[in-house]
């Protein structure tokens, strides 16, 4: 049988979340990644350990059939190629940004200046949008130290706590793209290959859907079960058991984190007690 050759960063930022994934999926991958290729022992698959910026040219040339991989580099190096999932890790965003002293208000502010980035192809097309030319220095690593040894007016970069700006002196002044983890398509995936595809997003959509939910329970007075209910839809709708103490249920139900955090206080003034949040391992709709 034909297994689906996906590529993994090699090492980096996305290496060990793209194995997690993998592995919350119920896909073991045999061998470590000193060797180049891994093959699974439960699931038609084969892992390519790659650079991420080598990635796209692999998808377009259908050396791999799918892959992990920054947003960001899609965008700036494989507009062509699919993005079949966003994965929910490594986020981050792609920003230009000025030293802290530079006077910027907007965009025109850079009209003429020189901006030093590993992201060329992303730069010129937002400057272009907005009717801005500029003079562009293609570095490949630190690049936020252009400004500071006089390369540059300016940078375009990868940002996500800022904390490399402030160490730099630099402003983020606008941000040009939102990227995190994604799983990549090559154009040319054979349809045997496509159906194991299938099958393998099948497996991640239910991780990621368990990961973003809380399985919650809690001990509710029978007179605000209505008013509870109303807070948390769950899945269908929650469960409702009779508690042994009389005028009580238990109420179990699926809710995202985030709504938890939202409706908790909610919950605590309708009598509700006994909260409990336990994690859910895969949902399957
Ligand atoms: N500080 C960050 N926070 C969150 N995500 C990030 C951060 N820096 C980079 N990323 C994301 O992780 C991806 C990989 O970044 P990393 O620095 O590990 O590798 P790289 O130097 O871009 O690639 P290569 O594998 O080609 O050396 C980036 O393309 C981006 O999508
Ligand atoms: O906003 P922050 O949280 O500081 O993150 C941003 C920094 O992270 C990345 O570098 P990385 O650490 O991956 O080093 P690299 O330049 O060697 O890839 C990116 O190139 C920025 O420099
Ligand atoms: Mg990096």
């Amino acid at each position: 049988m034909k297994k689906l050759r996906v590529a993994v960063q090699k090492s980096g930022r996305l290496h060990d979340d793209s194995l997690k994934l993998f592995h919350d999926a119920g896909i073991s991958i045999d061998n470590g990644k000193e060797q180049l290729k891994a093959a699974s022992g439960n699931f038609p698959l084969e892992v390519f350990y790659l650079r991420n910026g080598d990635i796209p040219q692999y998808l377009r040339d259908g050396v791999v059939d799918a892959a992990i991989i920054g947003e960001n580099v899609l965008v700036e190096k494989g507009e062509d190629i699919t993005m079949a999932e966003k994965l929910g890790f490594s986020k981050c965003r792609v920003s230009l940004a000025v030293p802290k002293a530079t006077k910027y208000s907007e965009i025109k502010d850079l009209q003429g200046a020189r901006i030093a980035t590993s992201y060329p192809n992303t730069v010129k097309n937002y400057l272009a949008k907005k009717g801005i030319t500029a003079d562009l220095h293609i570095i490949n690593g630190s690049v936020e130290i252009a400004p500071n040894i006089g390369l540059a007016d300016a940078i375009c970069d990868i940002v996500s706590s800022g904390s490399t700006l402030f160490k730099n002196n630099l402003k983020e002044v606008e941000v040009m793209l939102k990227s995190e983890a994604v799983l990549a398509v090559s154009p040319g995936i054979s349809e045997e290959r496509s159906e194991i595809l299938k099958k393998l997003q099948f497996r991640i959509k239910s991780v990621l859907r368990a990961r973003s939910s809380k399985y919650i329970l809690m001990n509710v007075p029978n007179s605000k079960l209505d008013a509870v209910v109303k807070l948390l839809p769950g899945m269908r709708s929650p469960t409702v058991l009779p508690l042994a103490e009389e005028g009580w249920s238990s109420l179990h139900t699926v809710i995202s984190e985030e709504r938890f955090w939202e409706v908790i206080d909610e919950l605590k003034a309708n009598g509700a007690e006994g909260i409990l949040v336990a994690p859910i391992e895969k949902m399957v709709l």
